[in-house]
């Protein structure tokens, strides 16, 4: 007889234990946070504006330090010292939402290398991380280009390729698909699926509900009521979470839950959560020319 138990959760990478945090003279953003992030999991942090998000990516960064709680790196307390911040910031890489808070080198190259370069790396590997992180967000052609001189989406994708160069274990991204056009945006997530084939946990925030449930398996979200986490395809078709969170319910969400009302998807039957997965589920073209028409 086959066993049908789940495999285990893998262990996780950083975790926040009872986390808090208050801005200065600023009531409490987040109190009592507990989320850990799993190894190779791939994650979205949704909430509300003004929820937390930012803070929390920070938190798990190292970026900003927990008020009460803990974080934890591979199961240890982090100690805010050199040393202790200095590994968190090895393992942990985060592409903030606003590219210009990142960039600073003369040109995109550079910015891109700067990363690698610091880690002591022979000059041959800078060069392939470099070349392999703009050609993963398709800017190859920009790596000369001063970075004050490129459109937002391009500083964007500039900036989230110097973060990948680092190869981070984790690698945490603040809305990384705001102001990509949706080529910039297919680049992106072809180059997060490559990341977690080799193993890259990736946690990302998002107001993009329908990328969140086509890109991640497990969610977050940030309700005032709490932090609830869970299977991103049961979270997001929980209706009383997402109207707590403010949050729309996801094409994909609705589409199955028609389907079911109407006997087509059977118990246990993976769900479509693209057009594209509905037209492979239904064998014509109809829903995604639909979608782009
Ligand atoms: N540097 C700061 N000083 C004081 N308060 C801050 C600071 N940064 C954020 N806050 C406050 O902390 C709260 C949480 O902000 P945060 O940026 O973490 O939310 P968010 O969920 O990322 O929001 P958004 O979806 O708008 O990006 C907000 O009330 C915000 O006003």
């Amino acid at each position: 007889m086959t066993s049908t138990t789940p495999p285990p959760r893998p262990a996780p990478v950083v975790e926040l234990v009872s986390a808090g945090f208050s801005y200065e003279d600023g009531p409490a953003v987040l109190s009592g946070v507990d989320f850990a992030v799993a190894e190779g999991r791939a994650v979205a942090l949704l909430g509300r504006n003004g929820s937390g998000k930012t803070t929390l990516l920070r938190l798990l960064s190292g970026g900003l330090r927990c008020g009460s709680g803990s974080l934890l790196l591979d199961g240890a307390e982090v100690a805010y010292d050199r040393k202790g911040l200095t590994r968190l910031r090895t393992t942990v890489q985060l592409v903030v939402q606003d590219p210009d808070d990142q960039l600073f080198a003369a040109s995109v190259g550079q910015d891109v290398s700067f990363g690698p370069m610091n880690l002591g790396l022979p000059e041959e590997e800078v060069r392939l991380r470099v070349r392999e992180a703009l050609e993963a967000l398709d800017i190859v052609a920009l790596a000369d280009r001063p970075t004050h001189l490129l459109s937002y989406g391009q500083r964007k994708r500039a900036a989230i390729a110097g973060a990948m160069a680092m190869r981070p274990r984790v690698l945490i991204m603040d809305e990384p698909t705001a102001g990509l056009d949706p080529h910039g945006q297919e680049r992106l997530l072809d180059a997060l699926q490559r990341l977690r084939e080799a193993g890259t946990t990736v946690l990302m925030a998002t107001h993009d509900v329908d990328l969140a449930l086509r890109w991640a398996d497990e969610a977050a979200v940030l309700a005032p009521s709490g932090l609830r986490t869970g299977p991103v395809a049961e979270l997001l078709a929980d209706d009383a979470l997402l109207e707590e969170a403010r949050l729309r319910r996801p094409w994909g969400t609705t589409v199955a839950r028609l389907l079911r009302t109407h006997g087509l998807l059977t118990a246990g039957a993976r769900e479509p959560r693209t057009p594209e997965d509905l037209d492979a589920w239904t064998g014509t073209g109809a829903a995604s020319a639909r979608q782009g028409s």
